[in-house]
């Protein structure tokens, strides 16, 4: 098929003049017909010629009463001209602007043939309507309470007039309570409906739809999620997000931006990103999925403190934040780690995961490449020392980053090197330190130095790992692994100068949500 190959040309009118309008397989243009005579007058030729690529026209149809923009000086002109020329039809279709930021604009054309202004609507439609990676129906699960409660606001406001335009059907679900998203996709909806599941809140909220998704797939194909190493099936649907939370970092980490109105376009025109999860274990038993921040120490206690403080929305991080760092807690114990081998590059590497990024690209299907991840190492048997490196130490925080966890707090993120859909984690083992070179190493994540370029922080890119608290193993029974509860003895050491309290045990935060458990498998 020549995608070059003219399927209209006209001359038609844009605003006042007249341009040459084309449109192919993949592209529509316009340019001033009469562009020779003016180009030698000195105008820059971007002033009036353009193109856009048919998968980013949002829509086309035809425009009633001409209604462009016009200044006042020419409407005169204007209303003489719109006698003249009466028929119009305007085509929506995304505009960059800065940071990954993206827009609808829309550009109006004018003729005096109704039969071709229809045939330019018709056509058009035609090229869009095989677009077959285009949502048509989706299912929209909107928090009313994430980040500054203002999810139901943005959706009606910013987002539902685009899909509107675009043509998509959407039944919209305003959750009433925690896990109402999740417990809908997992039992209730009928999928078979849907083109996606677009999702307006923060990470909590995603993470509700995700494991709504993921547990409905493994539910309808037979998969125990309880078992460690069960093949999970793929979702086939994908999910749009909406950021209308606190961090919004796996919004920002996969779009480059955290703005409603670029990720209801991106939805529109179909675009799609495979994501890592991580399956997280205590044994037997299936604890949650994660795709951004797996964090025990620092960010667990954070968590933990944070909860408490929901009605202060995003703000609540911060103060948290603060008292967490004056706690400057640290927790023994060991981690255990299987390195990710191959072309995978390693999260000092300074390659940032881009689209169509290398590593990423030329997956397998994800049946493949399941069973090249559980695969060569993983065939040795249950207590399989072989491959893994052990770790035993003192830490002041463990992260897995799945995902960069690029957010406006941290525009590069926690791992800045981090593939979205490389199979991998990465983990950050801070070791004990000073609270002067804690802080340095928090403050790196703002600012372009390398928050890994110190000796008490090591790296690695892994498939799976798991930790082990101390005290679970000495205390040797079955639940010692459940959180140690700590309120009422949180210690906030603010005047010793040398503060190196060490509680029991801190918790997992696993996306934002709190883990029941210490001793974790993840893979
Ligand atoms: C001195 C400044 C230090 C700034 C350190 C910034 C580190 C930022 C790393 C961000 C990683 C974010 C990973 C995202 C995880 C989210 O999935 C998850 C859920 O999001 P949701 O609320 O939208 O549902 N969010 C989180 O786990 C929240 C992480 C919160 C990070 C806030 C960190 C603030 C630290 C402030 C330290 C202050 C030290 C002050 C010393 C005087
Ligand atoms: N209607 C609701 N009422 C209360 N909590 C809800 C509701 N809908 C979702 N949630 C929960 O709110 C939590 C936070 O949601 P999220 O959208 O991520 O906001 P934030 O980024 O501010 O944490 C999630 O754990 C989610 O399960
Ligand atoms: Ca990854």
């Amino acid at each position: 098929m020549d995608k070059q190959a003219k399927l209209l040309s006209s001359r038609l009118f844009l605003k006042l003049r007249q341009v040459e309008v084309v449109l192919n397989r993949s592209v529509l243009t316009w340019r001033e017909a009469d562009k020779e005579r003016k180009r030698s007058s000195g105008i820059s030729e971007a002033a009036h010629g353009r193109s856009v690529q048919v998968c980013e026209i949002v829509a086309v149809g035809r425009t009633e009463d001409g209604d462009d923009k016009r200044t006042r000086k020419s409407r005169k002109e204007a209303k003489r001209h719109s006698q003249l020329y009466p028929y119009a039809f305007t085509v929506s279709f995304v505009m960059r602007t800065r940071q990954h930021q993206w827009r609808c604009s829309e550009v109006t054309f004018h003729c005096n043939d109704q039969e071709l202004c229809n045939q330019w609507v018709r056509v058009t439609n035609e090229q869009l309507s095989l677009l077959t990676n285009r949502p048509k129906s989706l299912l929209v699960y909107i928090n009313p309470f994430g980040g500054k409660r203002c999810g139901k606001r943005i959706y009606e406001q910013k987002v539902a007039p685009v899909f509107r335009r675009a043509g998509i059907s959407t039944d919209v679900i305003v959750t009433e309570h925690a896990n109402h998203a999740r417990d809908h996709l997992k039992t209730e909806a009928n999928l078979d409906k849907y083109d996606g599941v677009v999702c307006v809140g923060g990470d909590g909220m995603f993470s509700e739809i995700l494991h709504g998704l993921v547990s409905r797939t493994q539910t309808d194909h037979g998969v125990d999620e309880n078992q460690p190493d069960a093949e999970l099936v793929s979702c086939s649907l994908r999910i749009g997000i909406i950021p209308a939370g606190s961090t919004d970092c796996v919004c920002f980490a996969t779009v480059g931006a955290n703005d409603p109105v670029t990720s209801a376009l991106h939805i529109i025109v179909g675009d799609s990103q495979p994501m890592d999860v991580c399956s997280v274990h205590h044994d037997d038993i299936f604890l949650r999925y994660s795709v951004s921040l797996l964090g025990y120490g620092f960010y667990g206690d954070l968590m933990t403190d944070s909860e408490r403080k929901r009605w202060l929305g995003p703000a609540r991080y911060d103060l948290s934040g603060v008292k967490t760092f004056l706690s400057h807690n640290y927790y023994e114990g060991t981690v255990s780690f299987l390195p990710a081998e191959g072309n995978l590059g390693n999260p000092k590497d300074k390659l940032q995961c881009r689209s169509g990024c290398r590593i990423c690209q030329h997956k397998p299907s994800s049946k493949d490449q399941h069973s090249e991840m559980s695969d060569k190492k993983e065939k040795s048997p249950k207590g399989d020392s072989g491959d893994w490196n052990v770790i035993h130490g003192k830490f002041i925080a463990i992260n897995a980053a799945t995902m960069s966890c690029a957010c406006p707090r941290s525009p590069k993120g926690m791992s800045p090197s981090a593939h979205l859909a490389d199979g991998t984690t990465d983990l950050i083992l801070v070791r004990k330190c000073s609270r002067l070179n804690f802080f340095r190493h928090l403050l790196r994540h703002t600012n372009r130095n390398d928050q890994f370029d110190h000796s008490f922080v090591e790296v690695h890119r892994v498939r799976k790992f798991r930790f082990q608290p101390k005290h679970h193993r000495l205390d040797s029974l079955e639940d010692l692994s459940e959180p140690l509860q700590k309120k009422g003895f949180s210690p906030i050491c603010l005047a010793q100068t040398t503060c190196s309290y060490s509680a029991a045990h801190s918790s997992w935060t696993c996306d934002g949500e709190l883990l029941p458990h210490a001793a974790i498998q993840v893979r």
